[in-house]
């Protein structure tokens, strides 16, 4: 087993009188595709954003790469190489598929960045050009870099947010609700780029409803119920769970 990229440690988040993520650990091994499941209301996605440095947590440790990243601002993490997507579409509708890219790695990383990343001449932005086409042809959108983003369909769409999250060259992705709103076609091809994405290296923490498409897609699972650890293992060893199945099944709403 591969060392843990991300390591999640005793990490508690509190929203006045509310826990929503309770002295919850785990770790994600560099290489593999890791899911984090659990009812609504778990606290996925809450921890989702402690990882990324969106929410500054209550207690606990984040590591990257063996580096405490807890309550570093999200372009910190991003800096250090580990991305999220957002659970809602977040393109700019009326400007094309590349300049989406483009501008997306500018959202991601402050102008002192950018600048270093893009560059200020000419010959840099080319590079940065060609990083974002490399970005679009991986993930077979390349014959699409003139089209209006927002005319794109929908599994498209989700496809380019991956590009520009993994435009960077990012070391590790957080992926939120990837296959949200995607009939079975478009949740095939998602899951067949995200197989693509490990083999190129990249490690992939995903958030998801989509029981199918969790279990078929990862090498490991964390479950979370009311905001801690309820268990952990091969997508095999989760199906089988006795609590697992409690938790899914014992009343609790859930859109899985
Ligand atoms: N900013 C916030 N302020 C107050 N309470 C919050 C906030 N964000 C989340 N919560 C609460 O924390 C708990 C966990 O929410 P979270 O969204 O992390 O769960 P989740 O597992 O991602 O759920 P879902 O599957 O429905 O997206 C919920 O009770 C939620 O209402």
């Amino acid at each position: 087993m591969s060392a843990p990229l991300i390591s999640v440690d005793e990490l508690t988040m509190r929203f006045g009188g509310l826990t929503a993520v309770d002295h919850l650990s785990f770790d994600v091994s560099e290489g593999t595709i890791h899911g984090l499941i659990g009812p609504n209301g778990a606290g996925k996605t809450t921890t989702f954003n402690m990882i990324s440095g969106f929410y500054r947590p209550t207690g606990g440790r984040i590591t990257f790469a063996g580096e405490p990243i807890s309550g570093l601002p999200m372009h910190e993490v991003a800096r250090r190489g580990l991305v999220r997507t957002f659970q809602h579409s977040t393109l700019f509708n009326e400007l094309s598929v590349i300049d989406n890219v483009l501008v997306g790695t500018h959202m991601l990383f402050p102008p002192r960045l950018v600048a270093a990343i893009l560059g200020r001449d000419g010959a840099s932005r080319r590079a940065a050009r060609e990083r974002a086409e490399e970005a679009l042809s991986f993930f077979g959108l390349h014959h699409l870099a003139d089209e209006l983003a927002g005319e794109l369909p929908h599994g498209h769409q989700r496809a380019l947010g991956m590009a520009i999250a993994t435009a960077a060259r990012p070391r590790a992705v957080l992926l939120d609700e990837p296959f949200t709103g995607m009939n079975g076609e478009e949740t095939r091809r998602m899951m067949e780029l995200m197989r693509k994405l490990k083999a190129s290296g990249v490690t992939i923490l995903i958030v998801e409803h989509d029981m199918q498409a969790i279990m078929g897609l990862c090498d490991s699972i964390t479950v979370m119920s009311f905001g801690r650890l309820l268990a952990e293992g091969t997508p095999a060893e989760i199906r089988r769970n006795p609590k697992v199945i409690e938790a899914y099944l014992g009343g609790t709403p859930h859109a899985a």
